[in-house]
């Protein structure tokens, strides 16, 4: 299996502090894996960096062999892309707006995915609450059609029934090809979904797992596994 992402000794620094030190990831296409760690670990930086959205200088990214940031850009979608969006417009609206400026945009996926989330056309975007805006941005962030998905905690705000519904909607969604970086705190919530997960800690990617394999042969659920390397970060 070829990997769809290569991060290779990355190391960031923002304001003079280091959050990332040879940091290395690959991720095998067509699976949905979990990134995890604590408050602060550094998956939203990761998340932005992959995207494009933040610059570095130490290491490579690379998403289907692609290390520039525009070619990197056209190849993922980003739940954070979806800001800075008119309020008062119907998320029909927000559709074209999508289709306009994404040539990968596919409107009628979007509307598909607005309906199985319970979410209407016609309602504007600032008529939403918090649950069903997340709803929204999870709507639009899938209805491109990329190698590689990043959802940064895509669930927060949303009741754990629909969450239940979204993590079904995502599963029969999903293209074989296509990648999921997903970060979430209610790890237990998300197990179902993911073929394998990555822990944060003390700036680099401490451990990674397959979820059969924490399953199976070390007879852990996925929090379990989670929380033996959760703790307390170095403070160097
Ligand atoms: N502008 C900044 N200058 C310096 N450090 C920053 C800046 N913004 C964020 N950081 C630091 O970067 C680190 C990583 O933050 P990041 O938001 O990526 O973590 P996270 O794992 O996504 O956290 P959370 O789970 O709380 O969302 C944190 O230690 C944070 O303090």
């Amino acid at each position: 299996m070829s990997n769809l992402l290569e991060i290779k000794n990355l190391s960031y620094s923002r304001n003079l502090h280091s959050i990332l030190e040879n940091f290395n990831l690959e991720i095998p296409q067509g699976q949905i894996v979990g990134l995890l760690g604590a408050n602060g670990a550094g998956k939203t930086t990761v998340m932005r960096l992959i995207a494009g959205s933040f610059l570095y200088r130490r290491g490579t990214i690379s998403v289907q062999n692609s290390q520039t940031v525009a070619e990197r850009k056209s190849k993922v979608s980003f739940t954070e892309q979806a800001s800075h969006l008119e309020m008062n417009a119907p998320l029909s609206k927000i559709g074209d707006f999508y289709n306009e400026i994404y040539e990968d945009f596919n409107l009628t996926n979007f509307k598909q995915l607005l309906a199985e989330l319970g979410l209407k056309i016609d309602q504007k975007l600032n008529q939403l609450s918090k649950g069903n805006y997340r709803k929204f941005v999870i709507a639009v962030t899938l209805a491109r059609n990329v190698d590689l998905y990043l959802l940064d905690e895509p669930f927060d705000g949303i009741d754990s029934m629909s969450r239940k519904k979204i993590i079904a909607s995502i599963i029969s969604w999903k293209p074989d090809s296509a990648t999921i970086l997903v970060s979430d705190h209610h790890v237990a919530d998300i197990a179902n979904l993911l073929d394998s997960v990555v822990v944060i800690k003390n700036k680099k990617v401490i451990a990674k797992e397959a979820a059969n394999t924490i399953r199976e042969e070390l007879g852990q659920d996925i929090e379990t596994y989670y929380e033996s390397y959760y703790g307390e970060e170095n403070d160097d």
